[in-house]
């Protein structure tokens, strides 16, 4: 297999084992990005991950095991590593891990334009991870893989239009048979985005850490706790 950069396969599972304990890579830590691909079954998750990692398509995969890759790129001059893994077919959210969710970055989430039920999965999956991940904003891709068989295509753009709109997701329509440069955009963007995000958490810790801006909200909360005492005090006289 021709690898692009320094692609390492670092571990795989046994056949539709439910890995509930991921690997522990460093989370968002600038350095390394943590993909998670998400889909129905036979939507091209591991067509589109090993066209994105080796520039080739192959034609049939193994679907029997679920893939974890370690994959070495430069990114906005930033050397990065990725973690990507590459889970087995998912039929509804049950099948999902919630530590994978956890342990993701961010996640695209696969269908494919010729099979209406992967889209309906899609949509499960998307709100799902939605859930889970309430309280820390990650990027979600949506992908439409096999964009080569529009003459086939049975999923509605407004449907996916709608879809993309309500859960304000990153959209992409690929094909892993016959190009690579979508593949490129759906996880550069990606990892672009995580790295954005990590950027601005920063900026504010540092802006929070300010000695300048620590004591002016110190003095904000004593006048908040002030007028509770004093509201509280009126109320209780009543
Ligand atoms: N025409 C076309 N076929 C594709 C494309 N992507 C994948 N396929 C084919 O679709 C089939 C399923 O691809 P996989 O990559 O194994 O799909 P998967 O989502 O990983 O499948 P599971 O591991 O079973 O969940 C294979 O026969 C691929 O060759 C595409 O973009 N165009």
């Amino acid at each position: 297999m021709s690898v692009e950069g320094n692609l390492d396969r670092v571990g795989h599972r046994s056949p539709r084992a439910r890995p509930d304990t991921p690997p522990r890579h460093a989370h968002s830590s600038g350095k390394e990005v943590n993909i998670l691909v998400l889909g129905y079954r036979g939507v091209g998750k591991t067509a589109l991950t090993v066209r994105y990692l080796t520039k080739r398509f192959i034609g049939d995969y193994n679907s029997e095991t679920e893939m974890l890759y370690s994959h070495s790129t430069c990114i906005e001059g930033k050397h990065l590593t990725l973690h990507i893994i590459d889970t087995l077919g998912q039929m509804t959210a049950d099948d999902i891990s919630q530590h994978q969710v956890l342990w993701a970055d961010c996640v695209i989430i696969v269908f494919a334009i010729t099979m209406a039920t992967s889209f309906q999965v899609a949509r499960t999956l998307v709100e799902y991870v939605h859930k889970i991940s309430t309280n820390r904003s990650i990027p979600v891709a949506l992908v439409a893989n096999k964009s080569d068989m529009i003459e086939r295509k049975t999923v509605s753009d407004t449907e996916i239009s709608r879809l993309c709109a309500e859960y304000n997701l990153l959209f992409f329509e690929t094909s892993a048979s016959e190009g690579r440069t979508s593949m490129n955009q759906v996880f550069v963007t990606l990892a672009q985005q995580v790295r954005h995000i990590l950027k601005k958490k920063e900026k504010l810790t540092r802006f929070m850490q300010n000695p300048a801006v620590a004591a002016k909200l110190q003095i904000q909360q004593s006048f908040r706790n002030l007028a509770q005492r004093a509201w509280r005090t009126r109320t209780s006289t009543l």
